[in-house]
């Protein structure tokens, strides 16, 4: 495996499980619901509400990234970021995350102590008030990042994918397609000439492209904006992991509608816009006539024509991403 870290730095096979968790710990706060956080067998965490949100999210070297193009820090970041937004897309307020990571025994402690560090910054961002309160340490060949959030509703109704009526406003919070075109962007221009995604030319597409490659490796989700949707009357949310199309026709079909999108409010490169995943945005529907809250805007309008997804009118291709047919399994 690639040194994914220029610093000199012990590996997790020479340092022992004990002394890797003692450099990981200090660098991540429990957060505001942790009774009892990382130490003992199990965290205990504050469940106000009576009923918490739970949801997980696993990254995988190869299908979910490639060390040669993510930092640790990036790592660390995106696996908050991602389950942050499954939480959100409840209507729920993050409030503990439990970390789970298989690192072969090679691997710089750095890379460990990197990947807390993202966790901890985009916790802070985007989540304040939330925090790490356990995990797991394991060795296996590939780097697998698992990652399980909870949430807590504040007495709120959880804000399903099965809710939305005809009539309803169509409305969608973050980017759109950013994430796709940073990764268009590192396969084009960051890898060797035998395919492989090399970590220099990363670093070159990454000054080229700030704002893509950016939205690929670290994501911004507008993870706020969960609890604002819920407070505003949202009829059903979901958040937008693998395309907007392919991630809409599931709410349609939840709900038993069809979801007419405007292009004119997709920006440039609707089509794009449609099928890029890994934007983490959040596609709500609110009450017919009423104005979504910022920093949602109106995408278009929930119709009778059950699972149908359309573009001012016309069909859309749906397909988006699937882990069994979205990689080839080694090449890039
Ligand atoms: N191995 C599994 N065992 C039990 N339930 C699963 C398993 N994998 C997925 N699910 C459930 O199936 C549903 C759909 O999963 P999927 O990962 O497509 O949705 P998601 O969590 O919203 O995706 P994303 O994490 O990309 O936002 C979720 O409710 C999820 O909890
Ligand atoms: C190196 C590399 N190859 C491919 C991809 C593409 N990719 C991975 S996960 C995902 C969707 C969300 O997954 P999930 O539904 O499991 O949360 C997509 C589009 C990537 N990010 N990095
Ligand atoms: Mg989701």
């Amino acid at each position: 495996m690639e040194q994914p870290t220029r610093e000199p730095s012990p590996t997790v096979g020479e340092l022992g499980e004990t002394a890797v968790l003692a450099r990981i710990l200090p660098r991540l706060e429990p957060g505001e619901a942790a009774l009892l956080g990382a130490g003992d067998d199990a965290a205990v965490v504050a469940a106000h509400d009576g009923r918490f949100v739970v949801t997980t999210d696993l990254m995988v070297h190869g299908p979910d990234f490639r060390l040669a193009w993510s930092r640790p820090h990036d790592l660390g970041w995106k696996a908050a970021a991602t389950n942050l937004t499954d939480v959100a897309a409840m209507g729920a307020r993050p409030t503990a995350l439990v970390v789970s990571i298989a690192a072969p025994p090679t691997t710089p402690v750095s890379l460990l102590e990197g990947i807390a560090d993202g966790l901890r910054d985009a916790l802070d961002a985007l989540a304040p008030g939330a925090g790490v309160v356990g995990g797991d340490l394991s060795a296996s060949s590939v780097l697998t990042i698992a990652v399980t959030a909870f949430g807590d509703l504040d007495g709120r109704r959880p804000v399903l994918r099965s809710g939305a009526r005809p009539g309803d406003v169509l409305a969608h919070a973050g980017a759109r397609g950013d994430a796709a075109r940073g990764l268009k962007v590192l396969f084009a221009e960051a890898r060797d000439a035998d395919g492989e995604p090399d970590a220099d030319l990363a670093d070159a597409a990454r000054t080229r492209h700030p704002l893509l490659v950016g939205a690929q490796l670290a994501p911004s989700p507008p993870v706020s904006a969960g609890v604002v949707a819920a407070t505003s009357g949202a009829t059903a949310m979901l958040d937008v992991s693998d395309g907007l199309a392919r991630d809409a026709r599931r709410l349609a079909e939840a709900s038993a509608v069809g979801l007419d999108f405007h292009a004119g409010a997709l920006g440039p490169d609707p089509l794009t816009a449609m099928a890029g995943a890994e934007d983490h945005g959040l596609l709500a529907t609110f009450p017919a006539g009423t104005t979504p809250p910022e920093p949602f805007e109106v995408v278009g309008v929930v119709n009778g024509d059950a699972g149908r997804l359309t573009l001012d009118g016309e069909p859309v291709d749906t397909s988006g991403w699937d882990p069994y047919s979205g990689w080839d399994g080694g090449t890039g």
